[in-house]
């Protein structure tokens, strides 16, 4: 039985899988991880794999929690699990977004628009070769929200909606991320689109996923939202034969 941790800057997410069978998933803060132990006590987890990118305090953390199982830590390197990664340093890639490349291949065939809608944003271009050609990073939903609050004098951070024509200062930040956030999926579709000479698939996840998933200019038969990319490459990593 194998336990896999996503961490990222908001939230910590995880799940208990035998194979591809997943029995349990859950989410929570920073703050909460020390609940881990008792979740996860009824299980008898014999593997343990996780993705970071929320800084050294919260692997050691993690490290505690599953005491005496070891973490196997996923770390991007050039070539696994049938991707290729393109990034000059490879190590240097978000090990989630390593991840979500793994689980998107795993998921879906074809050339591939990989998005993660987290504390940010990443879109990413895995052509169907299994070749990561690179990707973009902006802030997500609400760090954009924060941005404008901390930068200017009248705004804050006042709640807003998706509506199309927004009336007040809450809906108008809220819709202004969510057509940035959007239209930054729907740039790289179209790039990859143009360099691949024909229409693409859109895989999305992460926490805002289903808040854009409605606002995107993208076909809905090419969109495709899955509950935790992150998770479901971890599954592959943990089902590899060979050891980390
Ligand atoms: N229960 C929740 N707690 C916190 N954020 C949530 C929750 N549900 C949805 N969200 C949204 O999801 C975002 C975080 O998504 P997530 O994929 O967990 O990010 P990360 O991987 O960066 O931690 C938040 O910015 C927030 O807008
Ligand atoms: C881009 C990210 C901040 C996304 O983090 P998240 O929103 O999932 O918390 C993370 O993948 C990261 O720190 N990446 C390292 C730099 C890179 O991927 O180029
Ligand atoms: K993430």
């Amino acid at each position: 039985m194998n336990l896999l941790v996503d961490i990222g800057n908001t939230r910590i997410k995880w799940a208990i899988r035998q194979g591809t069978h997943t029995l349990h998933t859950a989410a929570c803060l920073h703050t909460e991880l020390a609940m881990l132990p008792a979740q996860i006590a009824p299980w008898p987890i014999s593997k343990v794999v996780a993705c970071n990118v929320a800084g050294p305090e919260l692997a050691q953390a993690l490290a505690a929690a599953v005491q005496p199982l070891t973490v196997q830590w996923l770390i991007p390197g050039r070539e696994r699990c049938g991707i290729h990664n393109s990034y000059t340093e490879p190590a240097r890639l978000g090990a989630d977004r390593w991840a979500a490349l793994i689980g998107a291949r795993q998921q879906r065939e074809g050339d591939l628009l990989v998005v993660m809608a987290g504390t940010a944003l990443t879109v990413d271009a895995l052509t169907t070769e299994g070749v990561f050609l690179g990707g973009t990073i902006s802030p997500g939903l609400q760090l954009m929200r924060k941005s404008l609050a901390q930068g200017t004098a009248e705004l804050g951070l006042p709640p807003g909606q998706a509506t199309e024509f927004p009336c007040n200062t809450g809906d108008a930040i809220f819709n202004g991320a969510l057509v940035a956030l959007a239209g930054a999926i729907e740039h790289m579709a179209a790039r990859l689109a143009r360099f691949r000479g024909h229409e693409v698939s859109c895989l999305i996840s992460g926490g805002d996923a289903a808040v854009i998933t409605p606002w995107l200019g993208i076909a809905a038969s090419h969109v495709c939202h899955i509950d935790n990319l992150v998770l479901e490459g971890l599954a592959v990593v943990a089902n590899e034969e060979i050891s980390l």
